[in-house]
């Protein structure tokens, strides 16, 4: 449809003319705008006022909304991509109207648009009239500005279209517009905008609530994956901490979400569903007008340990410095892939089934190991056993109802496979079996290394875990390692897109020993792009002993105690050691049972 109609064309006239608005020939949200704007004082053929904000004052603004940025702008890289050549720029404003950031097609370069949407850049109404950003600003929906349904006749010759981000509490959290100079309505760009703003809503409500449990849920089961699907956040007490802006329009008959407890909003209580829901089913649920939808957990920490509200727990003291079944060791599981080959692991542990986690070196199988473990509610202990620590039958009585750890099965010895076997035959139901591999079964089998009646004793439930290269989250486990390395160190948008340059052939282990010199050298509080110079290059100097022993004689004059600095010396060593723990035990003088306990 053309936009520039003759009504509109009269109905401008009218407002320049006389000052007022003739809405009869406009769409309801434009003359509602340039009614404010008029009420505003606004003079529809005057200037923008309002400077630009300058350099400094801009930084501090993406600064600010440094989360924001973050999510968007894989985003707004993509529908770039999807939108490159159709003369279009794209914009990512702050809550406050601020353009934080641009992207601007080349055909569009030139265009008039292209220096007016700059970063730097107010477009509430109040400062630049009728504009999409100003509207969707006021209003909270998506908007669409066409041409000379803009209030200033100085926007005229551009068209833009905004969708509102939110932020998993109503309130608008950022905005996504796309400028062109077409004067026809843009529905298919316009959807793609609103698609990649529900994606960053998504985003940001699951980065901010990574520890609380995330349940999806849509009126039909196949669109739990899709990006329609309604996400609400439930804090400990299983009150409703966030929701998503589908989420919101699904539950439409209920007012004020926030802290309203699950079972004021759906039929049945959480700690009724809570087994299924961790175990990872899709469960069927009513709200409290009766509208069935069907129900899924994300899988994360919180969703793991609630798979174990609903075990019998048990308090365990173990002798090899394991985790407990008490304590939930963090991990960060929010890539899509990995997380959706781990929804069936609650359930395949709660069933005695052996879990085999296949992955390179340092992806994290055996922090999966003990997460597993730690979730499952097992009473017996957790013993792991690595190739050249010798597997006799004392095991047996060791391991009984707990967790038995087999490490890099891939490199074990044909007479430990042997004894290995002989084990597993003896041990009943009731120990969980965790197996790691650098290689599937099948590649061990055919290159001779494992026997294959021990492979597919081992290979139930077989989750591989990608490496770090390939996961979505490397912010995520980039904040988890800081806060762990350095609480209150943070990394700027610059230093994640270096890391995300990088390879990563030692995976997690590379990702925490790198982030662990970083903080050692910087004396800031945050990290960029230069704390990593040699990323894709050849690897750091190791940190040396001196400069580790400055770093901890600092930390003990900061009032840490000493076994605090204890902690941190054997973690550095570790990291010194790329994550190799039985050399980092053997530098230190330690055993290694001390090492893993203090890692844990
Ligand atoms: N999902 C995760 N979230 C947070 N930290 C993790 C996660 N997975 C692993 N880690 C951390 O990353 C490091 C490497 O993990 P881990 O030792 O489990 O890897 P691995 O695959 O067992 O390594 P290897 O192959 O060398 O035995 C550890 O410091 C671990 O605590």
């Amino acid at each position: 449809m053309v936009v520039q109609t003759q009504e509109l064309s009269r109905a401008r006239q009218y407002l320049e003319r006389r000052g007022r608005v003739s809405s009869s020939s406009l769409p309801p949200d434009i003359a509602d705008s340039w009614q404010r704007c008029v009420d505003l004082g606004l003079d529809p053929l005057g200037k923008v006022r309002m400077p630009n904000l300058d350099s400094g004052s801009l930084r501090d603004a993406c600064d600010a909304h440094e989360q924001l940025i973050r999510y968007a702008r894989p985003e707004i890289e993509l529908l770039y991509d999807q939108i490159a050549g159709s003369n279009f720029m794209i914009a990512l404003g702050s809550p406050d109207g601020l353009i934080l950031q641009t992207l601007v097609d080349q055909q569009f370069a030139d265009n008039a648009a292209a220096h007016t949407v700059v970063p730097g850049s107010t477009w509430t109404e109040s400062v630049r009239g009728t504009n999409a950003l100003g509207i969707a600003l006021k209003t909270g929906r998506p908007a669409h500005v066409y041409g000379q349904e803009h209030y200033l006749r100085a926007n005229a010759g551009v068209s833009c279209i905004c969708a509102p981000i939110f932020d998993g509490h109503g309130a608008i959290a950022g905005l996504l517009d796309a400028s062109t100079t077409a004067a026809h309505r843009q529905e298919h760009t316009a959807a793609l905008l609103q698609m990649s703003a529900g994606n960053i809503e998504n985003c940001l409500i699951r980065s901010r609530y990574e520890d609380q449990l995330v349940l999806l849920f849509h009126p039909r089961p196949e669109y739990l994956d899709t990006l329609s699907v309604g996400v609400l956040v439930l804090d400990g007490d299983h009150r409703i901490a966030a929701f998503n802006r589908r989420g919101g329009i699904f539950l439409a008959g209920l007012s004020d979400l926030i802290g309203k407890p699950f079972s004021a909003v759906f039929e049945e209580g959480l700690e009724s569903l809570a087994g299924r829901l961790g175990r990872g089913e899709t469960i069927r649920v009513r709200d409290r007008f009766g509208s069935a939808a069907s129900m899924r957990c994300l899988p994360n920490r919180a969703s793991f340990a609630l798979s174990a509200l609903s075990a019998p727990s048990a308090e365990i003291s173990l002798d090899g410095g394991g985790p407990s079944a008490g304590t939930q060791p963090a991990l960060v599981l929010e890539d899509p892939t990995l997380a959706e080959r781990a929804t069936g692991l609650p359930q395949a542990a709660h069933s005695g089934m052996p879990i085999c986690l296949e992955g390179e070196t340092g992806t994290g199988k055996t922090a999966l190991a003990t997460f597993i473990h730690a979730s499952s509610g097992r009473e017996g202990p957790w013993v792991s056993l690595q190739p050249g620590d010798g597997i006799g039958p004392e095991i047996e009585s060791q391991v009984r109802g707990g967790t038995l750890y087999l490490d890099a099965v891939n490199d074990l010895s044909m007479a430990d496979q042997e004894a290995l076997l002989r084990l597993l035959e003896r041990l009943d139901g009731d120990t969980l079996i965790i197996s790691a591999s650098t290689a599937s079964a099948q590649h061990l089998i055919d290159q001779g290394r494992i026997r294959p009646a021990l492979a597919y004793r081992l290979a139930g439930f077989v989750v591989v875990i990608p490496p770090l290269r390939d996961r979505d989250d490397l912010i995520e486990l980039t904040d988890h390692f800081l806060a762990e390395i350095r609480p209150g160190l943070t990394i700027d948008s610059a230093g994640i897109e270096r890391l995300r340059a990088h390879d990563w052939p030692g995976n997690l282990h590379e990702l925490r020993t790198r982030l662990t010199r970083a903080a050692v050298k910087t004396s800031g509080f945050r990290l960029t792009a230069a704390d990593f110079p040699d990323i894709g290059g050849t690897p750091d100097a190791p940190v040396s002993a001196d400069r580790i022993a400055e770093v901890l004689l600092k930390l003990t004059d900061n009032g840490l105690k000493w076994r605090d600095v204890h902690g941190q010396t054997i973690r550095l060593m570790v990291d010194q050691c790329e994550g190799n723990v039985a050399e980092a035990a053997r530098r230190l003088g330690l055993s290694r049972t001390t090492v893993y306990k203090y890692l844990q």
